[in-house]
């Protein structure tokens, strides 16, 4: 079985790691961990997952045969320093981090060095990502098979090009925050509307979890299933109505360039030269 490295240990590392070991793409035995500075957090991880955890850059390069680059984009610069004499073609490098070009992260190196940019979001700790992944230029399709059965034991994949990645980043990356924040908003109007602050939550977070089961279930887009809860004249159309009255999809319109825009900020202040 290959090994993987996993530099980083955060939020996206342990989602990465729950979904990973619990469908059994790799053994904990092959999972290697490391992080920069924090000792308590790569103990949780070795404790809690029984992977094998580390600091030494030039052992998980030597020994795994995937990279995961589980780091902020900031920081994507210091990993590849740090692995770049210790690199080989038969590595694959896979990113997440938001922003970073596989370009950028192929010219750490004087090989052809294998890069697959990925975006996968904080579900696939339940097996419900919805990841899209591209191909650096260096990748083909055994690359994009291997991201692909990697990211497919934690959701739903999607094949982009990379020039789609900003806005894929603004919308899925992001996007379960989006909800999160509606979810948090509908709990809030249940109290203001009187009921319970437990009962308003439980209703609030059912009801976003039945509206996503019922378009990926029934097959029926969106607009059909929200023509069909709208009753002419009823409850429904009142609050459809003040939701369009305060610009409700144009905020989430503009949430979405907002966080693209701050992908594209985040290449430039990571020191990545070009575009998506
Ligand atoms: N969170 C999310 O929902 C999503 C995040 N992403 C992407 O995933 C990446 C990671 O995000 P997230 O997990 O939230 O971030 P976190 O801040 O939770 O984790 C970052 C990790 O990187 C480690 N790290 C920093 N510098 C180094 C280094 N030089 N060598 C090794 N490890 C290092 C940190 O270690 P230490 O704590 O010791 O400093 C920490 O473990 C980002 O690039 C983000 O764009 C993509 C999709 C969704
Ligand atoms: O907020 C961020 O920058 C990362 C990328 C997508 C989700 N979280």
């Amino acid at each position: 079985m290959e090994k993987v490295g996993f530099f980083g240990a955060g939020s996206m590392a342990e989602a990465l790691l729950k979904g990973l070991l619990g469908a059994g793409v790799f053994r904990a035995e092959d999972i290697f961990v490391i992080n920069k500075k924090n000792d308590e957090r790569l103990e949780y991880i070795k404790k809690v997952y029984g992977v094998k955890v580390t600091r030494d850059y030039s052992e998980i390069a030597r020994k795994c045969s995937i990279l995961m680059l589980l780091v902020k984009p900031k920081d994507v610069a210091e990993v590849m320093e740090k692995i770049k004499d210790h690199l080989k073609e038969g590595h694959l490098v896979i990113s997440v981090a938001a922003g970073i070009t596989t370009s950028f992260i192929e010219g750490f190196s004087s090989k052809k060095l294998k890069v697959i940019r990925a975006m996968p979001n904080i579900s696939c700790q339940i097996k419900e990502s919805a990841t899209a992944i591209a191909a650096g230029c260096h990748s083909g399709e055994c690359e994009l098979k291997k991201a692909s059965e990697i990211f497919s034991s934690v959701g739903k994949v999607i094949l982009v090009d990379e020039k789609w990645l900003d806005a894929v980043t603004a919308l899925s990356g992001s996007g379960p925050a989006y909800v999160y924040l509606m979810m948090e908003a509908l709990t809030e109007a249940g109290v203001r509307a009187g009921l319970p602050e437990k009962v308003s939550y439980e209703l609030a977070v059912q009801t976003v979890f039945g509206a996503a089961k019922m378009v990926l279930e029934t097959g029926e887009e969106p607009v059909t299933l929200r023509k069909k809860v709208t009753s002419p004249g009823g409850t429904t159309m009142a609050g459809i109505e003040t939701l369009e009255k305060m610009g409700f999809v144009n905020a989430i319109v503009q949430a979405v360039k907002s966080a693209a825009r701050r992908s594209v900020e985040m290449r430039k202040e990571s020191g990545v030269s070009g575009n998506s």
